[in-house]
């Protein structure tokens, strides 16, 4: 996920001389180095010189990382964290007073500047924090403020949300092949028809309801599939599965 978020600062035109990347494997420093032209620093160097830190380790290293670099932060720097589960408290706790926190959760199309990321500021943070923090994310994607309650929920749909699409998109290929098509046509379909109807989505503003109603022709194909998704219970799966990755954030937090 860091990485995505470098590459979409340096396609949106961030000067490279402006970023400073935190990476402890020397290998993967000098990898960063030449694929993006930025300069690889300590963690500690990298904390001391930005005006925004963006962290981007897994939940279970935050807490390692931010004894590493308490003692770099000053107040009024702006801490940006994408860990899932992580809040703003937590952050505080461990870095100096008056040190502003923003916690972010991101999806990875950000790697197409086609992201959806919820931001919610924590206690120190004023407008201009949340604005930088937007302007961080808006390179890759969308952005939406939303209260930092709701970040578990957040998680569940839209962070993880790429994996389920891909899911289904799996699983429809799969199909596809059972049915007897050739995998790559299969794989074709399925892709064009995901994208279409997401842009149909996003570009009516229609309900799904009402689009998958223009689809459904009475006594036709799509009902007969419909109610085999009915039967198999398909979205008290989803909901089952969106519960367990809201509780899987909650208990990130809590270090599990
Ligand atoms: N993947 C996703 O779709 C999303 C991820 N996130 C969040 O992003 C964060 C990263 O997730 P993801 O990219 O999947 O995980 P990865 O394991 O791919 O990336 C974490 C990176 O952090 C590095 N790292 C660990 N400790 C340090 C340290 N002390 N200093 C510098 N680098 C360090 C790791 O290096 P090494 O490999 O050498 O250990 C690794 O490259 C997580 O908190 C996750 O919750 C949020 C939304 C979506
Ligand atoms: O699976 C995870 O924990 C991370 C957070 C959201 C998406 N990936």
């Amino acid at each position: 996920m860091g990485e995505t978020l470098l590459s979409g600062l340096v396609r949106a035109g961030r000067r490279v001389d402006h970023l400073l990347v935190g990476e402890k494997r020397p290998e993967r420093a000098r990898e960063l180095e030449e694929r993006y032209g930025v300069a690889v620093v300590s963690n500690a160097e990298a904390s001391r010189r930005a005006d925004t830190v963006a962290i981007v380790v897994k939940p279970q290293d935050m807490g390692d990382l931010l004894d590493e670099i308490a003692g770099e932060l000053r107040p009024g720097q702006l801490v940006v964290s994408l860990a899932a589960g992580i809040t703003t408290a937590f952050i505080e706790s461990r870095v100096p007073d008056g040190v502003a926190v923003v916690r972010v959760m991101p999806n990875t199309p950000a790697l197409v500047d086609e992201g959806m990321a919820a931001i919610s500021p924590g206690s120190h943070c004023d407008e201009q924090h949340l604005a930088e923090a937007e302007a961080l994310m808006s390179s890759v994607g969308k952005v939406v403020r939303v209260p930092e309650r709701q970040q578990d929920a957040v998680t569940a749909i839209s962070g993880s949300g790429p994996a389920y699409i891909y899911f289904v998109v799996e699983s429809m290929i799969e199909a596809g092949v059972h049915l007897g098509l050739p995998r790559a046509t299969a794989t074709d379909l399925v892709v064009q028809t995901v994208f279409g109807s997401a842009t149909m989505l996003r570009e009516t503003g229609s309900h799904p309801v009402v689009l998958r109603e223009q689809v459904t022709s009475p006594g036709g194909t799509t009902a007969a599939a419909l109610r085999e998704l009915e039967t198999h219970k398909v979205r008290a799966a989803f909901l089952a599965a969106m519960e367990a990755a809201r509780d899987r954030s909650r208990a990130l937090a809590e270090g599990s």
